[in-house]
């Protein structure tokens, strides 16, 4: 130890240790190997350190990251705006096809690994791509477009008869003239809540053939049962909203996500409370898989989204361990709820505070659809084009996904909109701001369902598609799209066929929550049966 008694030698590692925890990010920021410093960092410290945008999501704010993030890359004109020492968010849309379309060679990032490392592997956070191509091969033959059928007339039209039950118990007088602003009694259908009930229970159903009546019932409480045998209830979705809020605000820094974890957990009580309801939420899909095993056990034949993982097409074991069923379940039943409901919440939305295209899907919906009150079946409402360009429109507009879901460019680099990415650089474009390049959306805040039809077939189309990211794109595109498709047709169909809606004024904005989602916080309107189905156009 050349003389260095052992207390200096131990002080000088106790201060070396954090100064080169310090310092070795500097110096990277210095080198600027890659040449990233002539970026404009989304923070003064995002160049340093990957805490920039764990910060950038955790904190406090009045605005969602999306939209902040966006504002950044028009007011500064700027393509491409640093998120982190080695990772590139970029603002024109066309990068949207070279990061996600099938032809990048872009894979998934860091951390994706580690939500995997940390709660098993599902389709979502396999980065391998041998490892993730043979659980989509399990996985895809049940999510295929030819059992929405099937699912529509076992599952999805019950639950839209149920939504109507309520709602119809909620419904108020209708109002004496259109632009009455609507009394706060009469506020009586909050759409986040329904919505939400809604896609838990059609996505229960369809996944695991599982009805938790969460309409019914109107509520989403769940029991669960410690292991000390105490009994409580959770409420489903709040513990699904709490795991995302405490992973989002820690997981970017992914090789150190357990340490932060733990140093959160003792400096936040928000973050402590937020991951405990992850845990309610563990718990309870890990019931949910338990349960529908036990069926499987004692003979029951399911056809459910869960099936592939029990028994494969030859009636084999399929390649999975009980850890992955229940990540997979988590994955499924997530992203079931979550993303179907913000699209049906900002579609009414959107219907409801621009009167004339609501008007518009109403006629289009009395063309096939009898002149009298029901449930919308999926057989007569699957083909409409002004119903499916509102559905586009929502989804453009507030896309469920708004996050960065970050790429990892192939290590030799990669070409994004124009600009070469060296290799192993972290990638991403917000499908929030991809959907709202003026060139290809014009007036892209304004709700406007035309701009899908009278578009169609022309090259301007091709590049709104291209664009249009709100499933993600390529060989990681979401399996769950005809799923979510046929949970917000048949619900908004049948809310829009059925009943009048007033917002609480006329200039009222729906606000948002952010994490890895879009959620918004609470949609309450008047709602009032529809009166005269033989005159539409009223
Ligand atoms: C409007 C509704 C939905 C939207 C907007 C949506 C959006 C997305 C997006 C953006 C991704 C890519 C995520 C990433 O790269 O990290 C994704 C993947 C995925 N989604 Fe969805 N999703 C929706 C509904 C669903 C439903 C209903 C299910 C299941 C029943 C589902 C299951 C999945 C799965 C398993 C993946 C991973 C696919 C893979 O990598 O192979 N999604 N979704």
């Amino acid at each position: 130890m050349l003389g260095l008694g052992i207390i200096p030698f131990i002080s000088l590692l106790l201060t070396l240790i954090p100064l080169s925890f310090i310092l070795k990010p500097i110096i990277y920021y210095l080198q600027d190997r890659k040449g990233f410093r002539k970026y404009p960092p989304q923070n003064p410290l995002s160049g340093v350190t990957k805490l920039a945008y764990c910060w950038e999501i955790a904190r406090p704010h009045k605005t969602i990251h999306s939209r902040r993030l966006y504002d950044q890359h028009t007011s500064t004109g700027q393509p491409v705006i640093r998120l982190g020492p080695n990772w590139l968010s970029f603002g024109r849309s066309r990068a949207a096809r070279d990061i996600y379309g099938y032809t990048s060679g872009a894979r998934k990032a860091a951390i994706y690994d580690t939500l995997g490392a940390g709660g098993g592997y599902h389709l979502n956070n396999i980065s391998d791509k041998a490892q993730h191509s043979a659980r989509r091969r399990m996985m895809s033959h049940f999510y295929a477009p030819k059992h929405i059928g099937v699912w529509e007339r076992n599952w999805v039209a019950d639950s839209a008869r149920d939504l109507m039950n309520q709602i119809d118990a909620l419904c108020t007088a209708k109002p004496a003239s259109p632009y009455e602003t609507p009394r706060p009694a009469d506020l009586k259908v909050d759409i986040v809540h329904w919505a939400a009930l809604f896609a838990m229970e059609t996505i229960a159903k369809i996944g695991l053939s599982k009805d938790l009546r969460c309409i019914e019932n109107g509520h989403d409480r769940f029991e669960l049962e410690d292991p000390d045998g105490t009994k409580r209830e959770v409420n489903i979705v709040a513990s699904f909203h709490g795991a995302g809020r405490a992973a989002a605000m820690v997981i970017w820094d992914s090789k150190r996500f357990g340490t932060w974890v733990e140093v959160m957990k003792r400096i936040s009580k928000r973050f402590e409370v937020n991951w405990k309801c992850g845990n309610d939420w563990g718990a309870a899909v890990t019931k949910l898989v338990h349960e529908r095993m036990d069926r499987y056990r004692n003979g029951e034949i399911l056809d459910d989204l869960f099936t592939p993982m029990l028994e494969g097409k030859g009636g084999e074991e399929p390649d999975i361990v009980t850890r992955d069923r229940i990540a997979e379940t988590g994955q499924m039943v997530g992203a079931g709820i979550d993303g179907p409901a913000v699209s049906i919440i900002t579609c009414l939305y959107g219907l409801i505070k621009y009167p004339q295209t609501f008007q518009k899907l109403r006629a289009e919906l009395d063309t096939v659809l009898p002149a009298e009150r029901g449930v919308a079946p999926w057989e007569q409402v699957k083909n409409l084009p002004y119903l499916k360009a509102s559905i586009d429109e929502a989804l453009r507009l507030s896309p469920p996904v708004a996050t960065d879901l970050v790429r990892r460019t192939p290590s030799d680099g990669l070409t994004i909109d124009g600009i070469r990415v060296p290799g192993n650089t972290d990638v991403s474009i917000s499908a929030f701001t991809a959907h709202r390049d003026p060139e290809l959306f014009e007036d892209p805040e304004v709700f406007r369902p035309e701009r899908w039809i009278e578009n169609k077939g022309t090259d301007q189309m091709k590049e709104m598609l291209a664009s249009f990211i709100p499933f993600s794109a390529g060989t990681r595109t979401c399996i769950g799209r005809n799923i979510s498709i046929i949970q917000q047709t048949v619900c908004i169909a049948t809310l829009v066929h059925n009943y009048d809606f007033a917002l609480p004024d006329k200039d009222y904005e729906l606000q948002y929550e952010e994490w890895f989602n879009l959620w918004p916080l609470k949609l309450p309107v008047k709602a009032w049966k529809r009166e005269n189905f033989a005159q539409p156009m009223e």
